[in-house]
């Protein structure tokens, strides 16, 4: 079983209950789950065998939520060694912005530039096509699990 830790970037809270929902089914699969927010990059780094787990959703012009920027600028900035880590991600966006799920994306190549591996593909849920965000992150998650195990 594994430990992941759940890095959330979410202004209105529909991040939030994506991680709050994503946490519960990755518990009861019998995993460990730690919600970080808002996330520190040193408490991550502290943990290099946990997996990371970012649910993002993007505000602004394809902007990272504000109490994920710390987090994101922290990454960029040190660049540091994640060659151990292994990751996944959970953007939320609207389609109807031409920066769709800009900010899981942004997460997404920061972490792949200090060398963490992705494990399995970005999960980029449009708000308008699921009103129930949870019920396309669980849709995922139980194909990302065997990932894991
Ligand atoms: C002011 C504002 C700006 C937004 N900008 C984007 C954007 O650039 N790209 C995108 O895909 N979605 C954008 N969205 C949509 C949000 O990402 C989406 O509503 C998401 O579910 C919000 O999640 P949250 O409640 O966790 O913050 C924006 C929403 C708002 C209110």
């Amino acid at each position: 079983m594994a430990k992941l830790n759940l890095v959330v970037g979410s202004m209105l809270g529909a991040a939030e209950y994506v991680a709050d929902h994503v946490a519960h089914l990755l518990e009861q699969a019998g995993h460990q789950a730690e919600i970080h927010n808002p996330a520190k990059l040193v408490e991550v780094l502290a943990e290099p065998d946990a997996i990371l787990l970012v649910v993002t959703s993007t505000h602004g012009a394809g902007d990272i939520p504000d109490n994920l920027q710390p987090f994101a600028k922290e990454l960029a900035e040190q660049h540091p060694d994640l060659n151990a880590l292994k990751y996944g991600v959970i953007a939320l966006g609207d389609s109807s912005y031409d920066t769709f799920c800009q900010g899981g994306k942004t997460l997404d190549r920061l972490l792949a530039e200090c060398g963490a591996s992705r494990i399995g593909d970005r999960l980029d849920i449009d708000v308008t096509q699921h009103e129930i965000p949870e019920d396309a992150a669980e849709a995922w998650i139980q194909s990302w699990m065997p990932l894991i195990a």
